[in-house]
């Protein structure tokens, strides 16, 4: 049964409260250099809801990610999820705790099988190394349970019959589907997922969408950066829009939408679009799409396994989007 409630208690705006937040982070910043990336005052995400972070290139969206999973640290704030402070803590310990993340470009391990990126999802879970993780037969019953708990996944996201196939031979969509199943190996209660359309194929655009409402319809929360309108007015409860490091407007999409703020956001890049006339949302969409920016996005610097452990079979697959897109055509 879905939840009709309203999200925000009282009026949607930049910073409002919800009627039931998983997170909760006040004045977080970031700068690099004389530069202002992230710049929040309050914001909440709202439990058991699709939320989607929009805003123009450079806005600070994927800095707020780095920095809420503590793969960054900021220069002033506190966030909480579920309660617990996370100022300070690493981010293998926040997956944990239960708030996984994807990344705008896939950190799937081209040199290992999906089976074993798999596992390696699974070794953020308490007491367990990634030798564990990657090595059969060491660690009796919990292995056989893990690996009961990726096959599962692997047959969800229509990837089992890839599972002894090195992660490298996967199409772009793929991968992103093989992030998006090993990051659920943790069972997770909020899962942030960076552009997950990004270089995804429209052939598997439309599976994609359906494992993030299927997500919420498990009872995670799921919060997720896109430039992709179609994906948010279709599936976002609730839209929170950043520019210029600062939060500017938050509602439900079809509200936030014909914001002024949103408006004047965008037209800072796409200065020839006018989101409130009729069709404009769908102009946008088209510019974007022409846009190679706001399809790339920018790298982060999120590592999965070091070198150390994996040897030469470390190395992270860092796909560009034009080799995804050819190889998802
Ligand atoms: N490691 C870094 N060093 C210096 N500047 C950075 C770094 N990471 C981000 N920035 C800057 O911070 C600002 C916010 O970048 P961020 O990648 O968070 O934006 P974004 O909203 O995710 O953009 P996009 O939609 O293009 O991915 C930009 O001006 C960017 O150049």
């Amino acid at each position: 049964m879905t939840d009709a409630r309203p999200i925000a208690v009282g009026e949607a705006a930049p910073g409002c409260r919800k009627r039931d937040p998983i997170v909760v982070a006040e004045n977080v910043s970031r700068s690099f250099g004389g530069n202002n990336a992230v710049d929040v005052e309050y914001l909440e995400i709202p439990r058991h809801k699709i939320t989607a972070l929009i805003g123009p290139n450079g806005a600070g969206k994927t800095t707020l990610f780095n920095l809420l999973t503590g793969f960054d640290t900021p220069n002033t704030g506190t966030w909480q999820f579920e309660g617990n402070d996370l100022a300070g803590v690493a981010s293998y310990k926040v997956a944990r705790m239960g708030m996984v993340r994807t990344f705008q470009l896939t950190k799937v391990m081209g040199k290992l099988t999906v089976m074993e990126n798999m596992r390696l999802g699974a070794s953020q879970q308490p007491g367990e190394k990634l030798r564990n993780a990657l090595f059969k037969g060491i660690w009796g019953s919990r292995e056989k349970q893990l690996t009961e708990q990726a096959e599962g996944l692997l047959a969800k996201f229509k990837l089992d019959a890839k599972r002894d196939d090195y992660a490298a031979s996967l199409s772009g969509g793929q991968r992103k589907l093989l992030e998006m199943a090993r990051s659920l190996m943790v069972n997770p209660k909020l899962v942030m997922l960076d552009e997950p359309m990004a270089g995804v194929n429209p052939a598997l655009t439309q599976s994609l969408l359906d494992h993030i409402k299927n997500l919420k319809a498990e009872g995670m929360t799921v919060l997720f950066v896109e430039h992709d309108m179609h994906m948010v007015r279709h599936i976002a409860d609730w839209v929170v829009v950043m520019a210029e490091g600062k939060i500017v407007a938050e509602g439900p999409p079809a509200t936030v939408m014909k914001d002024q703020a949103v408006i004047d956001a965008y037209l800072g890049a796409h200065h020839d679009v006018d989101l409130g006339a009729a069709g404009g949302v769908e102009a946008l969409e088209e510019e974007l799409a022409e846009d190679e920016k706001s399809v790339v996005g920018t790298s982060d610097a999120g590592i999965i396994a070091p070198e150390a452990v994996l040897g030469e079979r470390a190395e992270t697959l860092h796909v560009d989007t034009e080799t995804r897109k050819e190889e998802d055509r």
